[in-house]
């Protein structure tokens, strides 16, 4: 049985990949998607031509990976695509902010990604996809932003070095990073950042297809808009140290 897994997919990008995998990818009979809102997952079978099946559960938590490594391994599923979507970020100073919510970034962003791509990596082979939601966040430190920057840099560093040792075998790793995207990602961070202005917001539905056409292409990264790729190159010139001041200056 051929499968993809998303995770966060009760909303936002999650939501908006499994909608388009099954359109893009004819050859997935079962799309397995994971986030904590049972009934939002239940919801995606309505409008879903490929079977939805939902595995509820909160990443941070261990049996989660126990009933997917579980369900991988008695159902014979071989997993296409990986898509890991889940993650949350929270604005504000670190002396503001509590510190359940500084770890849990680093739990859900980090360590929940790293385990779900431990867990499926048996169960890929010649032509798997992994897609990596990190953020342009990655590129440079962001205060009042700085733990969510932090792990994104993180999904980014380990997503292009798993690429490369993943090569070899033909296990494509493509790392997404968007801008702001106009999804509950705000409502959950709180209020935003001068930086996260209307103006410069996306659409899910076409960062989520730029994202998927990366991975077919094989690409390393997909960096969403000019005004990102902008961004990207400069934080590639100029020493963090400056651009942390800069972004500092700029959210103040
Ligand atoms: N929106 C944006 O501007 C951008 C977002 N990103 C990244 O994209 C990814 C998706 O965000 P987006 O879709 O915008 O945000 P949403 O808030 O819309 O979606 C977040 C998803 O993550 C899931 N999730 C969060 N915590 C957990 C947990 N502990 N266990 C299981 N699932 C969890 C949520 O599901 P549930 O609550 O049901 O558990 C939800 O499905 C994130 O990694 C984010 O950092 C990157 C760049 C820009
Ligand atoms: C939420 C994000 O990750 C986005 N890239 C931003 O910096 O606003």
């Amino acid at each position: 049985m051929n499968i993809a897994i998303v995770t966060g997919a009760s909303s936002g990008l999650g939501r908006e990949f499994v909608r388009q995998i099954e359109s893009v990818y004819k050859n997935i009979d079962e799309i397995w998607v994971i986030a904590r809102r049972k009934e939002r997952l239940e919801k995606l079978k309505m409008r879903s031509r490929v079977t939805i099946h939902v595995l509820d559960g909160d990443l941070t938590q261990e049996n989660i990976y126990e009933r997917l490594a579980y369900e991988l391994r008695t159902k014979g599923a071989r997993v296409r695509m990986l898509v890991n979507a889940s993650g949350f970020g929270k604005y504000g100073l670190i002396s503001s902010l509590e510190t359940k919510d500084m770890l849990g970034m680093i739990d859900v962003n980090c360590k929940s990604l790293t385990k779900m791509t431990l867990v499926c990596l048996p169960y890929m082979s010649r032509g798997s996809r992994i897609i990596q939601v990190a953020s342009a966040a990655a590129f440079t430190p962001q205060p009042k932003f700085t733990i969510y920057a932090a792990t994104k840099a993180y999904v980014l560093r380990f997503s292009l070095g798993l690429r490369e040792e993943l090569k070899k075998k033909g296990i494509w790793v493509t790392t997404l990073c968007p801008g702001p995207v106009k999804t509950e990602f705000f409502q959950v961070a709180g209020p935003a950042q001068k930086l996260t202005k209307e103006e410069f917001m996306s659409e899910a539905e076409e960062v989520v297809r730029r994202g998927l056409i990366a991975s077919i292409e094989k690409k390393p990264l997909c960096v969403f808009g000019p005004f990102m790729k902008a961004f990207y190159v400069a934080s590639s010139i100029f020493p963090d140290t400056l651009t942390a001041k800069a972004l500092q200056l700029f959210n103040n």
